[in-house]
């Protein structure tokens, strides 16, 4: 019988499909992996920004997730907005116990510039969660909150996913280069080694989603048992594709096309 891989990500919503649980489900679906959700915040939210916010409560995401673990085993698992520390505290148990990959992709402020997380959870992002991640994929202002660092350069990148696997205990950081506009170089810490992943930038003010869009397509490779470096390598073509066939959705910041990669060759318009 066929194997069917399956991947679970826990985060917040984006009804205009872009970002969050949307995006990932999309990101699943076009790596063939079953994808399943659990929600962890409701947000009115478009290309153009946040409207309103309203966390689900700690009992609903544990009986959402009681609700798929007790019945379909994920492969990997990926947890996304996470606003609270009562709602790490909670998660950090379960993706202990789940046993399978895990990657936090500590999501803290969107492109648009709307909070997402509250000032003391990013603490509690570094003591509950981070510990058990196979890997950690920041952004920039994520690494330098992070780490305390301020990163200009593909150094300060290595310094900051060094410092996140060896200071906190995860597995492996990747550091993504969007918000330095100058490339797209992103750095990948794991096993010891330091990996530059280049893609050529593309000029584009479309990138929403792009960070959620990366580590869904990280998460469903690592599903199907994939290295962390083949795993992340795949996800860095799968992200700078849905860049490059953009889809100019939207009155602002619009979406990735999360189906760019079947594009492949052919012109861009
Ligand atoms: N203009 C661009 N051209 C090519 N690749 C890009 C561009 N902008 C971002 N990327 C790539 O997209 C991926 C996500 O990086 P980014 O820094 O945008 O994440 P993010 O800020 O967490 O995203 P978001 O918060 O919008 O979901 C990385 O691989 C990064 O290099
Ligand atoms: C639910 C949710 N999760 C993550 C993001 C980050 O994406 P971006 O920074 O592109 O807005 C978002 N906007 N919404």
């Amino acid at each position: 019988m066929m194997t069917i891989h399956t991947a679970l990500t826990i985060a917040g919503t984006d009804p205009t499909g872009g970002a969050g649980i949307q995006a990932d489900l999309k990101t699943f679906q076009e790596r063939e992996v079953f994808g399943m959700s659990v929600i962890t915040s409701v947000l009115a939210q478009n290309t153009t920004g946040v409207k309103k916010i309203e966390h689900m409560s700690l009992e609903l995401i544990e009986a959402q997730l009681q609700a798929v673990i007790t019945d379909i085993s994920p492969s990997a698992v990926k947890t996304g907005m996470i606003a609270t520390p009562a709602m790490m505290e909670l998660l950090a148990d379960y993706v202990k116990d789940l046993n399978v990959p895990y990657i936090c992709d500590p999501v803290m402020i969107a492109k648009s510039g709307d909070p997402l997380m509250d000032e003391h959870s990013r603490q509690s992002m570094q003591r509950t969660l981070i510990p058990h991640a196979t890997i950690v994929t920041p952004n920039i202002p994520e690494a330098q909150d992070l780490t305390g660092l301020t990163i200009q350069s593909i150094a300060d990148m290595e310094r900051a996913a060094k410092m996140i696997v060896t200071e906190f205990g995860a597995k492996a950081a990747v550091v993504k280069a969007g918000y330095l506009h100058e490339h797209s170089t992103d750095v990948l810490y794991a096993n010891n080694q330091i990996t530059h992943l280049h893609a050529q930038r593309t000029n584009t003010i479309h990138l929403h989603g792009t960070g959620c869009t990366f580590s869904a397509a990280i998460t469903a490779e690592l599903a199907k048992g994939y290295s962390l470096e083949q795993a992340v390598s795949t996800g860095k073509s799968f992200i700078s594709d849905a860049i490059s066939y953009t889809l100019e959705l939207g009155k602002g910041n619009g979406p990735t096309n999360h189906w760019g990669y079947r594009l492949k060759g052919l012109p861009k318009s």
